[in-house]
């Protein structure tokens, strides 16, 4: 016991006198400053002032000023007015973990709504226990159980690699479990991950509501109590005996289909009555239209008016003592529900498991010739959510012979069922016999309205009537009061805390496994990123090195081009004025060849264009094919080439002989003369011209013959004799002989000269033509024109491969990339719901382990 509890024991001893002031108590000592009063609220059940009680108990303790009209002791009070305390300490902080728990399901909606969460299906108890498949459900699931421990079994004996795995995957969630509907033919691990999540946010909604209610619930100051049980299991007579009056009409066949909620006639201005609330309406007791009144007696009928009311309020006068009567126990309010039997219809029985959850104790009511039907099962698993603790009253044992042998039956029953509850079975399971409570009371008519007004509390214990009882029944009723009065914290306050024990635990159970399936799916993806950024490097550095590589095989095969074609052109612009390149036909057809040779010279530049392109056309289509396999050998199939077909037919289709009419063909007399000594001196056969062809020397010969004629060739023959007799008589020479000699010579050599002009002209024209044509070409640049055309085309065809292997390696590499981008938003995603469900965990383990370790009992244990 704390120094404080001693000292305010201490101080209630010494302050004895004063117990019999009704009014307050106050609790004088030195360390009372800044003392504030409790007023202790019977009707309440509360400490007035101290709902607002939020830490150290030790200095309130020193503070409190008891104010009370009740006769207990001392010690009595004080313990009372700590058990309130504690209470309401427990109660703050049960309201606090309760806020925590909407808030964490607030962010676990968000977090499923942005990225779902990974919810366990292979658990078969997701089937909803209180399904009409729910045998079959139960039976299955017994079946894989068993076939899975066959399976471990095989497992253990072999390697247990995923031993871990398949554990993570086990949990038993028992507050997030999703149900699926009733009439659904889906079984939860057929859904995909997005129905999954929806499911998921609307249990997260289910359990918000579940929250809020309970935290209703603790800070209401009454407490609700169900009787539920099978039909006929004998409920209604039990609410009698505890009230030890038949209010609740009994009957061999199930008669009771409508909840009936018991409660003091206090409530209602001390009028014993029925308030029947009328399905859809919610009940006021203020608001009269909310509820039609009826007289006790018509309890009889309404309790089989399902179709019309939802809940009949029956206010009712115990009569008995305050230490003997539940409604009446002069500490807070207590409402008992008898309700419709469990196996009724699903209607009724789905209501039932919705108002289970408004109450705060249930009573389970099993006729002791029976076994737990499916549906008593179903409801006690879905109620030990929350009600660790629960009454089972097994009824009806006047009927049974061998009574220890149905005792074991059932509590090894309740030991699997509520293992809670069968660890204090003497607390909680009875056996008893209701009918005998009730057969020794008068039949009820204080309903009748003479009898209605029982205000005076001093009438009470004149009044009360005790009635009939047993050693069981009245363990029961002690352990019943012990409980929902003296253990109140922990009748009121252990539901919510089981709840929020269970909830806790549900999410520790989804953090744990969504963190360390984020942790894993993180890992993973890195490892893939990892393994795609050396790819992505090797192929980028593979594309620009083929680019590269192609890329100089295009400026080369360019380079070659041009020098080719620009080579061909001038050579051939060199070669043609070499010799004639047409007939000469005589002096006579001057003109004609004049015009013959300007068409053949330019017909072979043209030519030699041509020869340029068709060179061209050859190694564009070699180089093409080579680019094509490089980029065969780099990008495999990924590399498509066979849409772009190489037509060469098309290429260098632009027309190249604009040549000939740029050209200035005008000729000048000139143009037919070149003389020269050499050509001279092999015209008079003093010189050989190896050069001269054949043909050349015939040409020569036709225009010379067809020009001069054969006098002028005599003459130059003489005198090519006279000049050898020179030399050879050179004794001879005198002025008359010179004289003589002189003229004809003169003649001779004119005529030798015309003769060599004229026999000249092909050539000469060849030459001056050549000559004025190089001179032309170059000035319109025309073998870098052409050079440069060609190289260009032969270049941009030689692109287009080029072009296409880029752009493959583009969509490769922006694969890449974008898988790259994929992954990091992926990874970015798992580490944020990584760190969500890592705080979540150690948010929901913080909570959990502060939920349990709130003592809802020990202030119990002080005396
Ligand atoms: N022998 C015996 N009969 C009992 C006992 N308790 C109830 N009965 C009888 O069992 C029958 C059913 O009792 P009820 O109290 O109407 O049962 P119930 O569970 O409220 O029935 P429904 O709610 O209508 O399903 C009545 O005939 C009672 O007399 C008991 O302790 N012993």
């Amino acid at each position: 016991m704390s120094q404080s509890f001693k000292f305010l024991l201490n101080n209630s001893d010494n302050n004895e006198n004063d117990d019999d002031d009704d009014s307050r108590t106050l609790l004088n000592g030195d360390s009372l400053t800044n003392a504030t009063t409790i007023n202790y609220l019977r009707d309440e059940g509360i400490l007035e002032g101290s709902t607002v009680y939020d830490g150290n108990f030790q200095e309130d303790y020193a503070k409190v000023q008891v104010n009370h009209n009740r006769s207990f002791s001392n010690d009595q009070h004080l313990k009372t007015q700590l058990s309130q305390m504690h209470y309401n300490n427990n109660r703050i902080s049960l309201n606090r973990s309760i806020m925590s728990g909407l808030q964490i399901l607030n962010e676990l909606k968000d977090e499923n709504s942005t990225r779902p969460i990974f919810y366990p299906t292979n658990d078969l108890s997701n089937h909803l226990l209180n399904s009409k498949k729910a045998h079959l459900a139960l039976i299955r699931k017994n079946s894989i159980k068993a076939f899975s421990k066959e399976i471990e079994q095989d497992n253990d004996q072999g390697d247990n690699v995923n031993d871990d795995d398949d554990k993570e995957d086990d949990i038993d969630l028992k507050i997030l479990k999703l149900n699926l509907r009733q009439d659904s033919n889906v079984e939860l691990p057929n859904l995909d991950k997005s129905a999954i999540s929806q499911l998921l946010n609307g249990r997260f909604i289910q359990v918000s509501k579940h929250l809020k209610s309970l935290k209703e619930r603790i800070d209401d100051t009454s407490s609700k109590i169900l009787v539920t049980g099978d039909l006929n299991s004998g409920k209604s007579t039990f609410c009698n005996a505890l009230l030890r009056r038949k209010v609740l009409p009994e009957d061999q066949q199930p008669c009771t289909t409508v909840f009936s909620e018991v409660i003091d006639y206090k409530e209602n201005n001390s009028i014993e009555e029925v308030h029947a609330v009328p399905i859809e309406s919610t009940y006021n007791i203020r608001n009269e239209s909310t509820y039609k009144i009826f007289g006790l007696k018509d309890l009889e009928i309404l309790v089989g008016e399902c179709d019309k009311y939802s809940i009949l309020k029956v206010y009712v006068n115990d009569k008995r003592s305050m230490d003997q009567s539940l409604l009446r126990n002069g500490i807070i309010d207590i409402a008992i529900i008898d309700a419709p039997g469990l196996n009724l219809d699903s209607y009724q029985t789905t209501e039932l498991f919705a108002r289970q959850e408004e109450i705060d104790l249930v009573i389970f009511v099993l006729s002791a010739e029976n076994h737990f039907t499916l549906s008593g099962k179903e409801f006690i698993s879905a109620a030990n959510n929350e009600k660790k603790l629960m009454f089972f009253v097994i009824n009806r044992f006047d009927n049974i012979k061998d009574k220890i042998k149905c005792q074991n039956r059932i509590l090894d029953q309740v030991q699997t069922l509520s293992p809670d509850t069968h660890k204090d079975s003497r607390e909680f399971v009875h056996f008893v016999s209701s009918s005998e409570i009730v057969d020794g009371l008068p039949e009820d008519n204080s309903s009748d309205t003479d009898n209605n007004n029982h205000n005076d509390d001093d009438d009470d214990d004149d009044d009360n009537n005790d009635g009939f009882t047993t050693p069981d029944f009245d363990h029961l009723e002690a352990s019943l009061r012990n409980f929902i009065l003296q253990k109140r914290s922990l009748s009121k306050l252990q539901p919510a805390k089981t709840y929020l024990t269970k909830l806790f635990s549900d999410i520790e159970s989804l953090a744990t496994i969504n963190s360390k399936l984020y942790q894993n799916e993180k890992l993973d993806l890195e490892t893939k990123l990892n393994a795609i950024q050396p790819l992505y490097e090797k192929k980028l550095v593979e594309s620009v090195r083929l680019n590269e590589k192609i890329e100089k095989l295009i400026e080369s095969t360019s380079n070659e081009l041009y020098q080719f074609t620009k080579n061909e052109i001038l050579s051939t612009l060199d070669k043609i004025g070499e010799h004639p390149i047409v007939q000469f036909d005589g002096i006579l057809n001057v003109f004609q060849f004049t015009v013959e040779t300007q068409d053949a010279m330019a017909e072979k530049i043209i030519n030699s264009v041509k020869i340029s392109e068709d060179y061209a056309k050859r190694v564009t289509i070699e180089q093409l094919n080579r680019i094509n396999k490089l980029g065969e050998q780099s990008l495999g199939g990924a590399f498509n080439n066979k849409e772009l077909v190489f037509r060469d037919d098309i290429m260098f289709t632009r027309r190249r002989d604009t040549i000939s009419r740029n050209l200035n063909h005008d000729i000048s007399i000139f143009d037919y003369f070149d003389p020269s000594i050499d050509g001279f001196l092999q015209f008079c056969g003093l010189k050989q011209d190896l050069k001269i062809s054949k043909s050349s020397l015939e040409v020569w010969k036709n225009s010379a013959y067809s020009s001069v004629g054969l006098f002028a060739f005599s003459k130059v023959l003489s005198a090519n004799r006279v000049i050898k007799s020179i030399f050879h008589y050179g004794s001879f020479f005198s002025y008359n002989t010179v004289k003589y000699i002189a003229i004809p010579i003169s003649i001779g050599a004119t005529l030798i000269g015309i003769g060599y002009l004229i026999s000249d002209i092909p050539f000469a024209l060849s030459r001056n033509l050549s000559k004025n044509y190089k001179y032309q070409i170059k000035e319109l640049d025309y073998p870098h024109e052409n050079a440069n055309r060609i190289s260009k085309e032969s270049n941009k065809i030689l692109r287009y491969p080029l072009k296409r292997i880029q752009n493959t390696y583009q969509t490769l590499l922006d694969e890449e990339v974008s898988k790259r981008e994929k992954l990091s938003n992926s990874i970015i995603a798992s580490e944020t719901s990584l760190l969500f469900f890592n705080k979540l965990l150690k948010k929901a383990v913080d909570q959990k382990n502060l939920v349990e370790s709130f003592d809802l009992e020990s202030i119990n244990q002080i005396d």
